[in-house]
């Protein structure tokens, strides 16, 4: 049989799921690659993938699309990882860098800034100096491992799930395992059981993960992300690419 291409997100907060795979029978029916966020997106919407963890907002930009889990990378308030740093206040901010590795966090960024904090600021997509800007009103993205112990190193730190939070009043969903293509039922039924043991396994994978001094990863794990694709999620994602579609008018 024909393998299924399978393209998940290489950040720690994809490690649950990949424990799963790893230790079910899935992992012999599957081609799988580990790949920064807007990669995932990028072979979804080139079918160099057939399932991807993919940032939700890309799935704008597929023609046909399935959600085929239950499960996602999603925050219920702070999720810890998904930052814009900044030099100034949010309502002072008149450039902000994105990160090139997200697609979601970038636009959960502009639709908070237009929004909920009432500015415009100029973006800047690829900046050599992304992180680094000393201008007073300059700030940036940036989301995943690289974001880990950062938090006192800006004068303000903006959590952009729990600012999605105080604004919609929902929960939040970065990325959620989406087909470009009809996936048999039987195959998905295995994949989401292997999901589940991974995340039900969280334990047993902290025993292989190194400690950090500067972030707590089991508290990432169990309390920041949220793995259950709630109706509250759902009702999230809808809200936020009516929001998305509406950034440029
Ligand atoms: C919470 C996170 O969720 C992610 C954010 C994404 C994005 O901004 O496009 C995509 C996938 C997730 O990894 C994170 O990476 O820190």
């Amino acid at each position: 049989m024909k393998k299924i291409r399978i393209s998940a997100v290489s950040y720690t907060n994809t490690k649950p799921f990949i424990y799963g795979i790893e230790h079910s029978n899935i992992l012999n029916k599957i081609d799988l690659s580990l790949d920064m966020p807007s990669d995932c997106a990028q072979k979804l919407i080139d079918d160099e993938a057939d399932i991807g963890l993919i940032p939700v907002a890309a799935i704008l930009s597929l023609p046909v699309w399935n959600i085929v889990s239950d499960y996602c990378i999603g925050a219920n308030g702070a999720v810890n990882s998904v930052f814009i740093f900044s030099n100034c206040e949010a309502k002072d901010i008149k450039t902000l860098q994105l990160d090139p590795e997200s697609r979601s966090s970038n636009n959960l960024a502009r639709v908070l800034l237009k929004n909920h904090w009432k500015v415009n600021p100029e973006l800047v997509t690829s900046a050599a100096d992304y992180t680094t800007s000393t201008d007073a009103n300059t700030a940036f993205v940036q989301i995943g491992d690289r974001t880990f112990g950062k938090k006192e190193q800006y004068p303000y730190v903006y959590d952009l799930a729990e600012e999605w939070l105080n604004f919609s009043g929902l929960p939040f969903v970065f990325a959620a395992w989406v087909a470009n293509k009809n996936i048999p039922k039987d195959f998905m039924d295995e994949f989401n059981q292997a999901l589940k043991f991974g995340l039900d396994n969280r334990a047993e994978l902290f025993k292989e993960m190194p400690k950090r001094d500067d972030f707590d990863v089991e508290d990432y794990l169990m309390h920041k992300i949220d793995f259950e694709l709630t109706d509250n999620k759902e009702r999230a994602l809808h809200l936020f690419h009516n929001y998305i579609k509406q950034l440029d008018k």
